[in-house]
């Protein structure tokens, strides 16, 4: 076998996900049985500070020689990088990455990819005109698990899907931990709310489950029905968002499938104890379900239950040697189990094999999908009255934010 090969990334942004990806993609990938590449931090950028960008460098364990700026411009223009990681809020995602593209940059984006599908649009002619690699960074569907429930459902062991259930909520006490109205969860200048945040993973196990399962010329967009709370103090961002979508199929594969998709910043999947957790997603057909444990953006659970009496229960554990015991999800944190990485690393992995491979986009999630994924988004938000401010829906670029 041949060497592997060493993808150089540079970071833009220097928050808590970007902490936790860099400290992932730090981790050999051997230990996880990956042999064809391997990565390196070049470059990290802040647009706060060059001494905030060098004190990420160092937090994160980066090599000693890896470049610090002050700023995203430069790191664009540093020649050493093959690949930019973005992990700015949802609100500047479509400038940054335009940014990165317009300088020749391959591009892994943080989820939600943008505010409004019309920029995800955007980004994805740019990248084609330029020919680079641009992926939405939804790392969920790039876990082993997530390929086995694939593989299970296009297996036929429950038949054709008929409907799913997805659910990703968390009791966040808004009031409490939002309360000047500034956090990103909740700050329309930065595309806050449920929906974009969380509700992305909830139609995530809808799509990965019942769209990307369908032969290629049989994926077509669903209808949409939704329902959107605003979350009171803020009034512009969504708290509890629910949306009913009806998938068309042909006859011969199962005929119309439905799908509900919750999300919420007030209630949780998981009230109490994780050990006495319902399964958030519930994917169903004539010959029983898959249930996935929450929480849906990184589940380490699932169980087959199908009507001849069949029970299968998985655990799923990420690989270590991981990242550090502590992690961030947004708004305080978690902790691996002992040993265990964080599982951000899968989907490096991939958009790093897509470089070696020559790819522009990534393997489980085209830019097409993550388009009419936006589009959901977009009619949801349309029927629930929800638009964020010109700035950060528009297309134009340069946009000041
Ligand atoms: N995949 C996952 O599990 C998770 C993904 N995310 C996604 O990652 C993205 C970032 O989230 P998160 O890391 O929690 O956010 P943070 O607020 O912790 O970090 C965002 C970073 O973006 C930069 N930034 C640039 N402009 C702004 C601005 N106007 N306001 C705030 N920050 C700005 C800052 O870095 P600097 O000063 O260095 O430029 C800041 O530290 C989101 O899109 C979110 O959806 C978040 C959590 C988990
Ligand atoms: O992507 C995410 O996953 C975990 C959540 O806690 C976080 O808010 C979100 O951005």
């Amino acid at each position: 076998m041949s060497s592997p090969k060493t993808i150089r990334w540079g970071i833009l942004a220097t928050g808590g996900i970007a902490v936790t990806f860099t400290k992932d993609l730090l981790v050999d990938p051997s230990t996880r049985g990956v042999k064809h590449i391997k990565h390196t931090v070049v470059a990290a950028a802040s647009s706060s500070s060059r001494s905030r960008a060098e004190q990420f460098l160092k937090e994160t364990g980066c090599p000693a020689d890896a470049k610090a700026y002050g700023s995203y411009e430069e790191l664009v223009k540093d020649p050493d990088i093959d690949i930019v990681y973005i992990a700015t809020p949802h609100s500047h995602h479509y400038q940054n990455a335009m940014l990165c593209l317009d300088a020749g940059k391959n591009v892994l984006c943080e989820k939600a990819f943008t505010v409004n599908a019309a920029q995800a649009r955007a980004l994805a002619d740019k990248a084609r005109e330029k020919n680079l690699f641009l992926m939405e960074a939804v790392w969920t569907r790039y876990f082993p698990l997530s390929i086995y429930v694939r593989e299970q459902i296009t297996a036929g062991r429950i038949g054709p899907v008929a409907r799913v259930f997805a659910d990703n909520s968390m009791a966040t006490n808004p009031e409490e931990a939002f309360h000047d109205g500034k956090h990103r969860l909740v700050n329309p200048d930065l595309a806050g709310g449920a929906l974009l945040d969380l509700g992305i993973y909830s139609l995530t196990w809808i799509f990965q489950t019942l769209y990307l399962t369908q032969p290629e010329n049989q994926r077509k967009p669903p209808k949409v029905l939704a329902a959107l709370k605003n979350y009171s103090p803020t009034k512009a961002a969504d708290e509890t968002t629910t949306i009913v979508l009806s998938f068309p199929r042909p006859e011969e594969a199962g005929g119309e499938a439905h799908a509900i998709a919750t999300t919420s910043l007030r209630v949780a999947t998981t009230p109490g104890s994780e050990a006495a957790a319902p399964p958030g997603i519930r994917i169903q057909g004539p010959k029983g379900e898959i249930q996935v444990f929450p929480p849906a953006y990184r589940p380490t659970r699932t169980k087959i239950v199908l009507n001849d009496g069949t029970v299968e229960d998985k655990e799923w554990p990420q690989p270590g040697p991981g990242a550090g015991s502590g992690w961030y999800n947004g708004f305080g944190g978690g902790k691996n189990a002992e040993g265990e990485g964080h599982g951000m690393f899968w989907e490096a992995d991939e958009a790093a094999t897509a470089l070696v491979e020559g790819r522009k986009e990534g393997k489980y999630e085209s830019l097409a999908e993550s388009i009419v994924i936006m589009d959901v988004m977009d009619e949801a938000r349309k029927q629930g009255g929800l638009v964020y401010p010109e700035k950060i829906e528009t297309t134009k670029y340069p946009t000041q934010l």
